[in-house]
């Protein structure tokens, strides 16, 4: 099997600008090799796309001839990439389906206004409890800038195995887990940004084996940029859930992720506000550290559904950074029962509304 040495020995002989090894010149931004299939990333800057697509051509090649290689997909990232032609006023961004995921019935995106509101908690204890309810699902890390799945799920140091030239992703407690952080190694650098990501992330949502599942939980990056407005563009998404805390600065930020979602037309399945109150595990006193109620009120301003409070707790926090997610390792406690909830009303909204039209599925 092809190693990340026999891969970096092999990038050496291409030639970047100036006749440079790409190496040298600091265009390889990370080597994963995963079986027989290898991924490299090769960062620059934008204005240089032309250049780094034909790199990638003769990087796909040197790659291919390192004995045991299947396999290579070559993605493009950019530190800084220029924003998406705007649709014309009062259209919406033309939707374009860019991977194979015929088999997925719903796929909800879980997305936040800012970071560190507790999105990735959110979205892992949704897929639990979905799972829960009885339903085959599967949970897409798509936080390019900070993947969390691995930790949340126990599954860091793991990769994906592949097998019929497609990735099939990780499980855990009876969730079918993909992560970009599966894929990069923590130490390199997350240069993972812009429309080239977005093209990469398409491109690793068709080469995943996810099977037939009721519902793919998609943990979107945080923030409403062009990164997250292209995907929410091209992933064929059921709806969205925006999840918030109570305070006025997540608030906008929230409502901003709602008109987001509304301007690419996807269906708002509602608004969750996360630490939303504080109970003292000593006295069982209650506090309400970021003045709780802003989320629902917010949702009920913008005509949205309010999906529930989920509390500031310690057990969230540990459980959550111990890889053992209160939903899978405590079902019948008080915190599963917040997020059962929370799945129930998730999974009736996905059910009573009409399904959005299958997308034309474009492959490569
Ligand atoms: N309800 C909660 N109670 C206590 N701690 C929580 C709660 N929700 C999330 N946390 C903790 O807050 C931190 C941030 O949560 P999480 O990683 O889910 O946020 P995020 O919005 O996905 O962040 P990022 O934008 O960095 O990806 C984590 O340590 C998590 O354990």
């Amino acid at each position: 099997m092809a190693d990340e040495a026999a891969i970096l020995k092999a990038l050496e002989s291409v030639s970047g600008p100036g006749g440079k090894s790409i190496v040298a010149a600091g265009l390889v931004s990370g080597i994963n090799v995963s079986g027989g299939k290898v991924f490299v990333s090769l960062s620059g800057d934008p204005a240089r796309a032309k250049e780094l697509e034909v790199l990638a051509v003769a990087v796909e090649g040197a790659v291919k001839t390192v004995p045991g290689v299947e396999a290579a997909i070559v993605t493009l990232t950019a530190e800084k990439a220029p924003a998406p032609a705007a649709p014309p006023p009062g259209q919406a961004p033309q939707r374009k389906p860019i991977a194979a995921i015929e088999k997925i019935k719903y796929i909800v995106a879980v997305s936040s206004g800012k970071g560190g509101v507790g999105k990735s908690t959110t979205s892992a204890n949704l897929a639990l409890g979905l799972s829960a309810l009885g339903w085959r699902v599967g949970l897409l890390d798509a936080d390019i800038f900070g993947p969390s799945a691995p930790r949340l799920f126990g599954l860091g140091g793991q990769k994906p195995e592949v097998v019929d030239n497609r990735l099939v992703p990780l499980e855990a407690y009876g969730v079918k887990v993909m992560s970009i952080g599966f894929l990069v190694d923590e130490d390199v650098p997350m240069i993972w940004r812009g429309p080239m990501v977005v093209q990469a992330l398409g491109q690793l949502l068709g080469e995943v084996a996810w099977g037939e599942l009721d519902a793919l939980v998609v943990d979107m990056p945080p923030g409403t940029g062009d990164v997250q407005l292209t995907m929410a563009q091209q992933v064929p998404l059921a709806g969205a859930v925006v999840v918030s805390t109570p305070q006025d600065l997540a608030l906008i930020d929230a409502r901003r992720g709602v008109a987001m979602f509304q301007r690419v037309e996807t269906p708002i399945l509602g608004v969750v506000e996360n630490m939303s109150y504080f109970l003292c595990p000593h006295c069982g006193g209650r506090t309400d550290i970021f003045s709780h109620g802003g989320a629902r009120q917010d949702a009920e301003a913008l005509g949205v559904p309010f999906l529930g409070e989920v509390p500031l707790d310690l057990a969230i926090r540990e459980t959550s950074d111990a890889g053992t997610p209160v939903v899978a390792t405590d079902p019948k406690g008080k915190y599963a029962a917040v997020y059962i909830d929370l799945a129930e009303k998730v999974k009736t909204a996905l059910e009573t509304r009409t399904r959005r039209a299958p997308p034309k599925i474009v492959v490569g």
